[in-house]
């Protein structure tokens, strides 16, 4: 493994230069701390214009493959979802040149037919969350992305058909579905999880909102490998989560997800599809550029570069 290194911002272009851009990028969620196929493997520590993100960004080659890699808790699992640098992680991704990213999470079941072990791959998201910085704007520039369709339908394309593609004895693969993102650390109520159910949510986690909506701003596509853990606590024939419970379907969950990850990459990098994503802020960004602080320009020129 390279020794880690520490960049900056301003380095960031001379480092884009001097490797293969990762055009995907992979987060690793509760269970997923690495990916053990990765070969030509160099960690980078990336600073950006909004602080450290969770730990190094992991680089490497999966079959042939360039790709980012990033825990997103921290490869200790060190960070609650309220404290994770969403932003510092989507910014460094988008430094990096990702246009494809995969977040592999583990996810509570708001409905009997998603058991655990199950594969969820969710077109929709409501929020729950109170307490983050989900937005890039601000500091002299307004924009407002469109979040109707809040993941990549292209992408989760993908990742669906990896997903049917393996087969993977005992699980079941769904290809749509509601996350509710709460904002945790606890987790739900039995009241709440009712309610949720009531809304039509499908699963429950903590992270992929905020990720989702920040991975919009910056034009890069997102979709979700929801790997279902347990029943929340909603389900009369199930015991209500426990971190315990999680670890032990973690375990199992972590294997199949780096092979869906795999066999997604080599689809992706096979035919890259058209992705909407890519051009969100075409029509999003309201104020004038000559009227934007050059201080904001260079704060965001990771995602703003295209439109300068
Ligand atoms: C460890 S259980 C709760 C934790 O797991 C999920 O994390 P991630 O989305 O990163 O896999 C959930 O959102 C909670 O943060
Ligand atoms: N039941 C649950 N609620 C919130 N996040 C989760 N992550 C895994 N299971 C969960």
């Amino acid at each position: 493994m390279a020794q880690r290194s520490q960049y900056t911002t301003k380095d960031l272009q001379q480092l884009i230069e001097a490797m293969p851009e990762a055009k995907i990028g992979i987060i690793g969620g509760s269970g997923l701390y690495k990916m053990e196929a990765l070969t030509d493997v160099e960690e980078i520590k990336i600073e950006t214009p909004f602080g450290d993100p969770s730990d190094a960004f992991i680089l490497g080659t999966l079959d042939g493959h360039r790709v980012v890699f990033l825990a997103r808790h921290g490869r200790n699992h060190h960070l609650l979802p309220s404290e994770l640098p969403f932003r510092a992680n989507i910014y460094a991704m988008k430094s990096l040149g990702v246009e494809y990213l995969l977040s592999a999470s583990a996810v509570g079941s708001l409905q009997a037919e998603a058991k655990p072990l199950d594969m969820v791959v969710p077109d929709q998201f409501i929020d729950r969350t109170k307490d983050r910085e989900a937005t890039f704007f601000g500091d002299g520039i307004v924009a407002h992305i469109g979040f109707g369709d809040p993941i990549c339908p292209s992408l989760a394309g993908v990742l669906g058909d990896a997903i049917a593609s393996l087969n993977l004895p005992d699980v079941t693969l769904h290809r749509s579905g509601t996350y509710i993102c709460i904002e945790g650390p606890a987790f739900s109520t039995k009241a709440e999880s009712n309610l949720y159910r009531s809304w039509g949510g499908t699963v429950i986690g903590m992270t992929n909102l905020t990720e989702a909506k920040l991975a919009r701003e910056a034009e890069i596509a997102y979709a979700t490998l929801a790997l279902v853990t347990d029943y929340d606590c909603w389900h009369p024939e199930h015991d209500s989560v426990t971190v315990e419970m999680i670890i032990g379907n973690l375990q199992l969950n972590a294997k199949n997800a780096q092979l869906v990850i795999q066999s997604t990459v080599e689809r992706l990098s096979k035919n890259p599809p058209d992705s909407k994503a890519h051009r969100a802020l075409k029509s999003a960004i309201f104020t004038p550029m000559d009227q934007i602080p050059e201080a904001t320009k260079q704060k965001l020129a990771a995602l703003l570069k295209k439109y300068l």
